[in-house]
């Protein structure tokens, strides 16, 4: 009540706004060696599971990254060159991150649960000339690391490995003085692999401009960041989701990361941290929230908790009602893409539509268009779009690293496809569909996998479920849900028939799944999005 927001009026500052972007820009350089200034505005608080807690500072994190600049350096590392950075959520993460940028290197975060096969396709898709991991990766890279010369450099952290740098040695030995690149605003500056949900990652580069500059909508209008904020983005630093949710949107508004450094997401411990804790504002994906949501949130009160946002999957309806129940806190969607900025989002000061990815990002001419490139009236489905000419907008990717022509297919007239379906409602609300590829097409009728979750989860006996075609002799194909359960329901023909007469009464009936499975897990991507296409191949008999 009474909060004022960074944004008052969504109308006006979606008009008004305008990037500037100079010709040179480095975050390293331009923004952490600004806020590290003042000697000592708090970059992160970082704690673990063994209670461990540690503060930084962002005149550390300076320091540090020039040290870490030198080193790299002096292992060989030029501007220009791919660093492959796989950690989970460890302090050196956010320091090579600035290291890299600071020097010009391009860095490509990627997971910790990468196999040897997945590092072998990145390394010598990027060609990297340096990866800096941690023990267990750096023995599977070791397994493949013949077939990966590209690779001169070897930096481990926490404990020394044979044959590997360690990362705190070389770390004390580089001088704290380092002369920051001027790097060009079209340089290549992050590295991302998209998650795989459609098929294998591609590698989607980003500019020293459009993250860096691009994700000040992210971090000032959707997170809502202030310098006095503490910010905890719930995601593995693995995905594009931590550049914009853990690097750049927070720490362009100078606000300070909360960080949980942890094996494995245990919502109950979460939960108590962030009751625990001073946070303030909270972007974790849906299915964290899913998982939020089936514990007893009773036990907990969450005093300085402001905000909460929710990217990278769709978010059900039911989830945003039970944990505003508990919290006080509307969970406001944001939808994009590795390949982009935040797209769109439901702002804090737009009124909250549930079920709604909310309106289009400043700086993005964002719209659904049909086949021919022709913008659909409003409730009418089609394909979401950014329009790119005659201004490309500054948050989109540069390019599909090396790949011309796949990069070229994302773009059509004036337009980049981002491969999802949408509808606008009467007032410019943005509503997902689904994913092209997992929209169902039955009797003549279009159906979102989306709105029939949504529908199923409303159920009580629904924890989770992936709805996908499935074939028909008479209708070609019919919709089919996979279901988990909720603790304390089992799955029989009664209750098949009771999820059916819920979908039918609470969505149009023809949505209804005319098949439906009991599972006890979902197939997901390791950032823990649900491959419908997995399901879907299996299905039609293609797995
Ligand atoms: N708020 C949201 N609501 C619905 N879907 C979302 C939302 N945010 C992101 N998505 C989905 O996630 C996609 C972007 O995810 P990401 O860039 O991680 O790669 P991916 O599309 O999952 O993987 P790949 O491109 O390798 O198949 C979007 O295109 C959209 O389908």
């Amino acid at each position: 009540m009474g909060q004022t927001h960074n944004m008052a009026d969504y109308d006006e500052v979606y008009r008004s706004f305008r990037y500037r972007v100079p010709e040179h820009y480095n975050f390293a350089g331009d923004v952490i060696d600004k806020w590290a200034e003042h000697p000592n505005r708090l970059a992160m608080w970082w704690v673990d599971d063994n209670g461990l807690e540690v503060k930084k500072t962002f005149r550390e994190l300076s320091i540090i990254s020039k040290r870490l600049a030198n080193a790299l350096t002096d292992q060989g590392v030029k501007p220009g060159d791919v660093v492959m950075l796989i950690l989970q959520r460890n302090i050196e993460w956010w320091e090579a991150v600035t290291a890299c940028i600071r020097m010009g290197a391009v860095v490509a975060p990627g997971t910790t649960q990468l196999t040897a096969k997945d590092l072998k396709f990145r390394a010598q898709k990027a060609e990297a000339v340096c990866i800096i991991t941690n023990p267990e990766v750096a023995e599977r890279f070791d397994s493949i690391a013949d077939e990966c010369p590209s690779v001169v450099s070897r930096i481990v952290i926490s404990n020394t490995v044979e044959g590997w740098s360690f990362y705190d040695d070389i770390v004390a030995r580089g001088s704290d003085v380092f002369l920051t690149a001027e790097t060009s605003s079209r340089d290549g500056c992050i590295l991302y692999f998209t998650s795989g949900t459609t098929g294998l990652p591609k590698m989607a580069l980003h500019t020293h401009a459009s993250y860096p500059i691009g994700h000040f909508t992210t971090g000032k209008y959707w997170l809502d960041l202030r310098e006095d904020d503490l910010h905890w983005n719930i995601s593995d630093t693995g995905w594009a989701k931590a550049a914009w949710s853990s690097y750049f949107g927070p720490w362009i508004c100078g606000s300070a990361l909360f960080i949980h450094h942890t094996n494995r997401f245990d919502p109950l411990k979460t939960l108590e941290f962030l009751s625990r804790y001073p946070v303030t504002t909270l972007c974790g994906a849906p299915t964290v929230y899913r998982m939020f949501v089936l514990q007893d949130l009773s036990r907990f009160t969450f005093p300085n908790l402001r905000h909460c946002v929710a990217a990278g999957e769709p978010l059900n309806p039911e989830i945003i009602e039970a944990w505003k129940t508990a919290t006080g806190c509307t969970i406001r969607d944001g939808y994009g893409q590795t390949e982009t900025v935040l797209l769109c989002g439901m702002f804090p000061c737009i009124e909250p539509r549930f079920g709604s990815m909310g309106k289009p990002s400043p700086g993005i001419d964002l719209d659904v268009i049909d086949g021919e490139g022709h913008v659909v009236p409003p409730n009418t489905e089609g394909d979401i779009a950014i329009r790119v000419a005659p201004h490309r907008p500054l948050g989109l990717f540069r390019e599909y690293w090396k790949e011309s022509e796949r990069t070229a297919s994302a773009f059509e007239g004036d337009w980049y496809l981002t491969g999802d379906r949408a509808y606008k409602d009467d007032d410019g609300y943005f509503w997902f569909v689904g994913r092209s590829d997992d929209v169902i097409l039955t009797s003549g009728y279009r159906i979102g996998p989306f709105e029939v979750e949504s529908a199923l989860i409303e159920h009580p006996a629904v924890a989770e479920s992936a709805v996908v075609s499935s074939p028909d002799e008479t209708r070609g194909a019919v919709v089919k849900a996979f279901v988990i359960l909720a603790p304390g329901y089992t799955g029989n023909d009664v209750l098949v028939k009771e999820l059916q007469d819920h979908v039918k009464k609470v969505t149009a009936p023809y949505k209804y799944p005319r098949k439906i499975t009991f599972v006890e897990s979902l197939p997901k991507t390791i950032s823990g999005k649900i491959r419908r296409v997995e399901l879907r191949s299996m299905e039609w008999g293609k797995a």
